[in-house]
């Protein structure tokens, strides 16, 4: 009997065969029954960083897609050996896609989005275009996993959207806690890299810091203000009658949805600042109930993706580069609130790499679920 696509991607033997290979040293998850995959928006941070993930969690594929805006159309990628050409986004890329991993702006998500999962693919979008439509599961694994269980491979397409990069580390750090003694309030002030801003900001740090250190000028081209040796309010739009701006708002406005609590109180300050591509945050959390010190870092240290750097005696915290590149969010200066008389206040930082966790590999982890 033919098993269907879904059927055998959940085949025990698919199984196998997979966790067999990522033992193996020669990594080759090219694989007849897996999923067809396509990345849009390829030539940039995020799509560029799909492939690092996806080739270092051995994710299985039957074929994979390379999609970018016309301007890209017929450059070439390798990818695990292979030399693909990248092709022009268009409607019809998604008629043979079973998992679509969007990062290619928002505008570009609203469009093509419902376009990709009507043609069957399930849209794993790291956009903010569909986070807080009704019915789209906004997902961290290691969150809230069951708010997508009854979207499968093959049974129609779907959008599940993957949260902004700071709800994503903030939560990783925070949920724990959250299951321990239940968070009343949070204040969150972040400490945000070029990377958000994708692979053209980076480069302006590059290029602003070689420029300033020359004695030259610096020349604000993606941010109004000077980016190197500065720092600055996040430059998403500003609600001028609130004082917020959109990022402080998602914040807020995701933690709620992905924690299904409409009514926790969070109040966000995030800056931008010139670091390359790790998030900090650091994180004042009220709880419904006493938390001490050693409960909150047992906590955890047994949440899965969370690293303990919190060495006291010797002012050892997380810092950006501790995270750069790691699959992990760390966390550190865990410590009670003196600023409270009683139990039920605690401080903490917090560090991710934003391409990493607060964008590819959380949406690769999303994928892997549909795997299951
Ligand atoms: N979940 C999260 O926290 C994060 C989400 N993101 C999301 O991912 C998006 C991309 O981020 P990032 O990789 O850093 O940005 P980059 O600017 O580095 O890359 C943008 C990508 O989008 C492609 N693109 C732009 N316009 C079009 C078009 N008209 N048709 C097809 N492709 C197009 C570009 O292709 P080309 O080279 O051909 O122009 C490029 O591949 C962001 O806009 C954001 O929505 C990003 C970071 C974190
Ligand atoms: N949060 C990113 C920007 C971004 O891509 O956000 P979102 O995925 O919510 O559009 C930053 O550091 O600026």
């Amino acid at each position: 009997m033919q098993l269907s696509r879904s059927a055998q991607l959940r085949a025990p033997g698919v199984a196998k065969r997979v966790s067999r290979a990522r033992v193996a040293v020669v990594k080759a998850a090219k694989t007849a029954d897996g999923p067809r995959v396509a990345i849009v928006g390829i030539t940039g941070a995020v799509g560029q960083e799909f492939l690092t993930v996806l080739k270092e969690r051995n994710f299985p594929y039957s074929s994979i897609k390379m999609l970018a805006s016309a301007r890209s159309a017929g450059k070439k990628q390798e990818f695990e050996g292979v030399s693909y050409t990248v092709e022009e986004l268009t409607e019809n890329s998604f008629n043979d896609v079973d998992i679509a991993l969007f990062s290619a702006g928002g505008s570009i998500s609203k469009k093509l989005g419902p376009v990709a999962a009507k043609a069957g693919a399930i849209v794993v979008d790291n956009s903010s275009a569909f986070r807080m439509t009704e019915g789209v599961p906004l997902i961290i694994p290691e969150v809230n996993p069951e708010a997508m269980s009854h979207i499968k491979i093959g049974k129609g397409g779907a959008i599940i959207a993957n949260p902004n990069c700071s709800t994503i580390i903030a939560l990783m750090a925070v949920t724990p806690l959250d299951r321990v003694a239940t968070v009343k309030r949070m204040v969150v002030s972040t400490y945000q890299a070029a990377s958000g801003a994708g692979a053209a900001a980076m480069e302006e740090l590059r290029q602003q810091t070689r420029d300033v250190l020359d004695g030259k000028p610096a020349q604000p081209k993606i941010f109004p203000q000077q980016y190197a040796f500065n720092l600055f309010s996040h430059n998403s739009a500003m609600d001028v009658e609130l004082g917020y701006n959109e990022e402080e708002m998602k914040l807020v406005k995701e933690t709620r949805k992905i924690w299904g609590k409409p009514d926790v109180r969070i109040t966000a300050t995030c800056v931008r600042v010139p670091v390359m591509r790790a998030h900090a945050e650091s994180i004042n959390l009220e709880f419904e109930k006493d938390i001490s010190e050693a409960q909150a870092l047992e906590a955890l240290a047994a949440f899965p993706g969370v690293s303990i750097i919190n060495d006291r005696t010797n002012n050892r915290f997380p810092t950006p580069l501790d995270a750069t590149t790691k699959d992990n969010v760390f966390v550190g200066r865990v410590r009670r609130d003196i600023s409270r008389e009683d139990k039920r206040g605690l401080d903490l930082f917090v560090c991710g790499d934003q391409i990493k966790k607060g964008a590819a590999l959380n949406a690769v982890q999303i994928a892997e679920l549909l795997l299951k």
